[in-house]
């Protein structure tokens, strides 16, 4: 709140021009009776209190009403003052100076002589008038004040916001001159480049700056470029947006704003929705196999080293890698997945590596950072490494010995700083011996080999395993199971799972969504659970009869035919003669 004192030089001017004009003198006072201003006697006495001979001005104060004193030291209101009855004022006219109606101040007349009260008491009306006005532009100067001081601390206020922001901020006129910069902006740049009549011709590269200009000449807004900061120190990274800045006269400035990239990574690796942040004891399982697993986990997370993680498909190969991930040092950087089958051949080395600006035919403008440049300070999983086709796996082999990209079109190499963890459900060995996989990438990326046996051979894992999802699916449809019948338990041990714990996953969501009450029986399972079973025996039967026929056929070709090849196939197959022309017939075997 703005006092009367905050304006005191301003009062001490109306007061002497007043009272250079009416040739009486003229005292101001602010609301706890100290003198802010006066003129000809009360000159000397400016920021003296007038606690014990101002009682006009202190009933004044009081009522927010003007009064007129004709018998100063007689008044009754003078009872209390020292000078009563023997004061030297002749005549007495006070104003307040309201503000929002309530009295801030007085500003008063004094008289001491007969002929200027008379010169007031004659023209009283003119002279109160006369007050009021210059009570109100006293008011007025202190509202306008008050609204400078308010305007002060806002814009304070917002440049301390700005200044909260670790993005840098600077804003520059149409031609490029700095304007304003926040403190983040400060720390990128050195001192010398980065003050407030400066060009931003000095920040950065002129292609940049060329298109920050034409920004505010109404081109695009420059949504994300890249730009490298060198300063004394240190050479950042950044995300460059620029953006017309507008007031009601159209466009008056470019706001150019600078992101740290790494920052940017780590943003979208939090918000990438798909990152279930998977701990190491999410990874369900009592078998060896499994303990042993997080075991292993828990250990190699710590190290930088490559990952080979292998298994079927569903068995929680991603899972472990995203566990891995979490559980080590570079857990805040990013988890990049790159499915290796699901990219087109010609689109993944694009992805992997990004491209410069202009580096082929339908190229975004500006280019595009890879996954990799990405996952920089993070971790990058290459699932089914062994679909990928062998020019880039000399691409990416280079990345891990060298730690180091090329952008697709780029002559620069860009370091970066990534574990690589990877996977495949196919025989690597064997696409070696074919030449389909890179001897020299098998042994770099198989530095740690971590294997993942299938579900049908860790059967112990099934009861943990179902229980979880059985609790998973009764959140997620409210339902509420909480058991399940030992045929259900049964068909589940007898089931081969070709699809892995993604299967289990989805069986027991299929059941979920068929109960109705609090148990799963075997009635809930899918057909093909049930049908598996029965194909199984059948096929085992009749795989009995058929290796028996072939084995028989194969020794009986072998052994060239006739009663003496007869004799030998049966000795050669363990059986009785009789019994061999007994099979043939059976097996119709000429
Ligand atoms: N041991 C486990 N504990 C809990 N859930 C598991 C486990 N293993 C796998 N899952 C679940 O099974 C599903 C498949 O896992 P994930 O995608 O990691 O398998 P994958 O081996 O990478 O499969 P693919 O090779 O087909 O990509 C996921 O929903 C995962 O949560």
């Amino acid at each position: 709140m703005v006092e009367l004192i905050d304006v005191k030089e301003y009062a001490q001017q109306i007061a002497e021009a007043i009272a250079t004009v009416v040739k009486i003198d003229i005292e101001i006072a602010d609301k706890q009776l100290v003198r802010i201003a006066g003129t000809g006697r009360y000159h000397k006495g400016v920021g003296q209190s007038m606690d014990r001979q101002g009682y006009v001005y202190r009933e004044v104060l009081r009522t927010g009403h003007q009064f007129v004193i004709e018998t100063p030291g007689i008044h009754p209101l003078c009872g209390p003052c020292k000078a009563r009855g023997n004061c030297s004022e002749k005549y007495e006219v006070v104003s307040p100076i309201n503000v929002d109606g309530k009295a801030v101040g007085a500003i008063g007349m004094i008289c001491f002589t007969e002929a200027q009260a008379n010169l007031i008491a004659e023209n009283q009306h003119s002279y109160l008038i006369f007050l009021t006005k210059m009570a109100e532009t006293i008011a007025l100067k202190l509202k306008e004040q008050e609204f400078l001081a308010g305007l002060v601390s806002a814009n304070h206020y917002l440049n301390s916001i700005i200044d909260c922001l670790d993005e840098g901020l600077i804003t520059a006129d149409l031609d490029g001159t700095i304007l304003h910069f926040n403190q983040a902006a400060q720390r990128l740049f050195s001192a010398n480049l980065l003050n407030p009549s400066s060009q931003i011709s000095s920040l950065f590269a002129p292609q940049t700056v060329a298109e920050i200009i034409a920004v505010g000449k109404g081109a695009e807004e420059i949504v994300e470029r890249e730009v490298y900061i060198e300063s004394k120190k240190n050479r950042s990274h950044m995300l460059l947006r620029a953006l017309p800045v507008e007031d009601e006269d159209g466009v008056k400035s470019i706001a150019v704003i600078l992101r740290p990239f790494d920052e940017i990574s780590r943003i979208v690796n939090r918000l990438n929705l798909r990152d279930p942040g998977y701990s190491i004891e999410d990874i369900l399982g009592e078998s060896k196999c499994m303990c042993q697993i997080r075991e292993r986990a828990k250990v190699v997370a710590a190290g930088k080293s490559t990952v080979l993680i292998r298994g079927e498909s569903g068995t929680g190969k991603e899972m472990l890698a995203r566990s891995i991930h979490n559980l080590s040092p570079r857990h805040q950087g990013m988890f990049m997945v790159i499915n290796c089958t699901a990219i087109p051949e010609n689109l993944l080395e694009s992805e992997l590596f990004g491209y410069e600006d202009g580096a082929f035919t339908g190229a975004r403008r500006g280019g595009k950072i890879g996954k990799i440049e990405l996952a920089n300070k993070g971790t990058i999983f290459l699932d089914e490494i062994g679909d990928m086709p062998l020019f880039l796996q000399a691409k990416i082999l280079r990345v891990l010995q060298e730690r180091k990209i090329e952008r697709v079109g780029g002559i620069t190499t860009i370091p970066v700083d990534v574990r690589v963890i990877a996977a495949t459900h196919r025989n690597l060995e064997e696409m070696m011996t074919k030449g389909e996989f890179r001897e020299d990438l098998y042994y770099r990326i198989n530095v740690i080999p971590m294997h993942i046996k299938p579900l049908r051979e860790r059967k112990e894992d099934l009861p943990i395993l179902y229980q979880h999802f059985i609790e998973v699916y009764n959140q997620q449809l409210n339902k509420k199971v909480r058991s399940v019948s030992e045929g259900f338990q049964r068909k589940l041990q007898e089931y081969s799972f070709p699809g892995n714990v993604r299967e289990l996953q989805n069986i027991i969501e299929y059941a979920m969504n068929l109960t109705e009450d609090s148990a799963l029986t075997e009635d809930h399972l899918p057909a093909r659970m049930t049908q598996e079973k029965l194909e199984a025996e059948g096929s085992e039967l009749f795989n009995l009869e058929r290796i028996e026929r072939e084995t028989i056929l194969r020794c009986y070709q072998a052994t060239g035919g006739g009663v003496k090849g007869k004799e030998k196939a049966a000795q050669a197959l363990g059986i009785g003669l009789a019994t061999l022309y007994r099979k043939l017939a059976r097996y119709n075997i000429e």
